[in-house]
């Protein structure tokens, strides 16, 4: 795990991850460099292998083959808890009998931080969510977005490694999904967190992510920037730009 002030550790790369189940081949050949205080954004359809990736370097699936190295060292054996990932879902995961607060303070508790500074990271969290005015509501008295905020702030307060998120948003929609990438985007930047962020959607690609990858039937394309990205047919960028070119307006 990683606090503000050390030096910057090294990028995690992912070096020829393969994956099956029975017979059928989940992830082929995966490299991708994942680099620090940046967002990596990987789009991909439904199936393509986006869930098992993340599993894999949470710790929480097992690879065939392959390496996750960060410098010399290789953690792809080393148990989750080691790692200093979190890995957030599409629903957000509360303790159920513990209010907001405490749902946000709870890493903090368990790593016996002194009181006082527990209620100055949580309040500062809470302030910078935007949940003042709901610190003692319950998981049940708070909206899906509010929940999913409370997520990202239980998970960023421990300062983790790697956050890996997997379709955060995908269970809000319209503005209340849009305030919430917005949001992500202030608070990775002011938290300084690296992250992978896979998605089936190319907007929230573009907005969310400082790299770009593709993966397509469990093989991966990085990118080495946005326009590389974009300019790609896989990205579905030109797709999408010639469906607004040729609209008919009447
Ligand atoms: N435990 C498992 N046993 C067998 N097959 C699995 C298992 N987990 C995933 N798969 C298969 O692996 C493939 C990729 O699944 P995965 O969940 O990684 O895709 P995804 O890109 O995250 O999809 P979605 O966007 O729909 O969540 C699918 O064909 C799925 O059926």
């Amino acid at each position: 795990m990683t606090t503000r002030g050390e030096p910057a550790p090294s990028p995690l790369t992912l070096e020829h991850l393969n994956k099956g189940f029975g017979e059928e081949r989940i992830l082929n050949d995966i490299s991708l460099t994942i680099y620090d205080k940046e967002t990596t954004a990987v789009l991909g359809r439904s199936g393509s292998g986006k869930t098992t990736l993340l599993k894999i370097i949470a710790g929480l699936e097992s690879r065939d083959s392959g390496h996750i190295r960060e410098g010399a060292r290789d953690i792809a054996a080393e148990p989750p808890q080691k790692r200093g990932f979190v890995y957030l879902y599409q629903e957000p995961l509360l303790l159920p009998h513990l209010n907001l607060y405490e749902n946000i303070a709870f890493g903090l508790r368990l790593q016996r931080r002194p009181a006082a500074e527990i209620e100055e990271r949580v309040t500062a969290m809470i302030e910078e969510l935007g949940l003042n005015g709901h610190r003692h509501k319950m998981p049940n008295e708070l909206s899906g977005g509010q929940r999913q905020r409370v997520a990202f702030g239980r998970a960023l307060i421990v300062h983790p490694r790697l956050l890996l998120l997997d379709e955060p948003f995908s269970s809000l929609d319209g503005e209340i999904r849009t305030r919430m990438q917005l949001l992500y985007k202030r608070v990775a930047r002011r938290f300084q967190i690296t992250a992978l962020f896979v998605t089936h959607d190319l907007k929230e690609a573009l907005l969310m992510g400082d790299r770009f990858a593709v993966i397509e039937d469990g093989r991966l394309t990085a990118y080495p920037d946005r326009r590389a990205f974009m300019m790609d047919p896989r990205s579905g960028v030109s797709a999408e730009k010639a469906f607004w070119e040729n609209l008919e307006m009447d």
